[in-house]
């Protein structure tokens, strides 16, 4: 299990992170929060690229720190600019990729070319990375992280860039590696961890704001959801979460204590939760 104790990291005078306390277990974590909220700084901390100004981290109650390249070995990470061979095919690339990471060139070959299929990409094995989409990239991403078959996988902003086909194709293949292991992603988009994180964590004020399920962290705006014919005139603490359609036409979703005029309820998401968390950040 892997624990982050009261970890703050500054980086000079500002504090991008502050007193956090969180706890992983084997599935799914999504880090969700605006730009600048301290996801990527979280995860270099966890991938031990920065070390914390204040408090620990732990794997299996040791300091990941001291187990050093122990730890290293049971972690695989894509970073956010993941860097790589445009004249390389996947299949070189993730030969390059193996050596590095000294895994014993007859293993590499039959893990390359499992790999290959799980992400996808078997058909493409042998094109080179130029000629890739930008989410052909990021499975080619996902499979060098995953060479090593880590128990703790980290993607900081796995999704950017990515078409909407794409995003789909990636939330399965994130459902398909999580079993058995950890698997942190980070990202500022709720649909692309609304339905495979088991777990969401927010941060707010560079400080841990919570870390629940979808469902729980909905429920706490339950009842406070409504949904309003767009140009329905509204109150000072009526906030308008988001636009949209209906089958009358333009509609708002209004975040209130109390029901504007011709409201209906409607079931909170983890979007509306997202933007009523982040409202006075105007950001969101
Ligand atoms: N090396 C650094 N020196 C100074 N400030 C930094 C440094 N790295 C990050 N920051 C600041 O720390 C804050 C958190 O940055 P971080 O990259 O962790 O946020 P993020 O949530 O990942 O945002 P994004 O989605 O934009 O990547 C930001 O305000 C950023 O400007």
């Amino acid at each position: 299990m892997l624990s982050v104790e009261h970890v703050t990291k500054r980086y000079g005078t500002f504090t991008a992170l502050e007193d956090v306390n969180l706890a992983f277990e084997p599935g799914v974590y999504g880090l969700l929060a605006p730009n600048g909220a301290g996801k990527t700084t979280l995860i270099k901390l966890l991938a031990t690229l920065l070390f914390p100004t204040e408090g620990r981290i732990l794997w299996d109650g040791e300091d990941i720190h001291t187990l050093g390249a122990e730890y290293r070995g049971l972690l695989g990470y894509l970073p956010q600019d993941f860097g790589f061979y445009p004249s390389y095919t996947a299949r070189q690339f993730l030969r390059y990729a193996a050596a590095l990471q000294c895994l014993p060139k007859g293993e590499a070959e039959g893990r390359i070319m499992e790999l290959l299929d799980t992400v996808g990409l078997a058909d493409a094995a042998d094109k080179k990375l130029k000629t890739f989409s930008g989410g052909m990239r990021q499975r080619v991403g996902i499979a060098v992280a995953m060479l090593t078959d880590p128990r703790l996988l980290l993607l900081d902003e796995p999704t950017a860039g990515l078409d909407p086909r794409e995003r789909v194709r990636f939330r399965n293949l994130i459902h398909a590696l999580a079993a058995d292991r950890i698997v942190i992603l980070s990202t500022h988009i709720v649909s692309d961890i609304e339905t495979i994180a088991g777990q969401i964590v927010l941060f707010k004020d560079h400080r841990l704001y919570c870390c629940d399920s979808p469902a729980r962290i909905c429920a706490q705006w339950k009842g406070k959801v409504w949904q309003v014919p767009a140009g329905t005139a509204l109150g000072p603490d009526q906030l308008v979460l988001s636009e949209g359609q209906s089958e009358a036409g333009p509609v708002l979703r209004v975040l209130s204590d109390t029901p504007p005029a011709g409201a209906v309820p409607v079931t909170p998401g983890l979007e509306d939760a997202f933007l009523a968390i982040y409202r006075e950040e105007g950001r969101a």
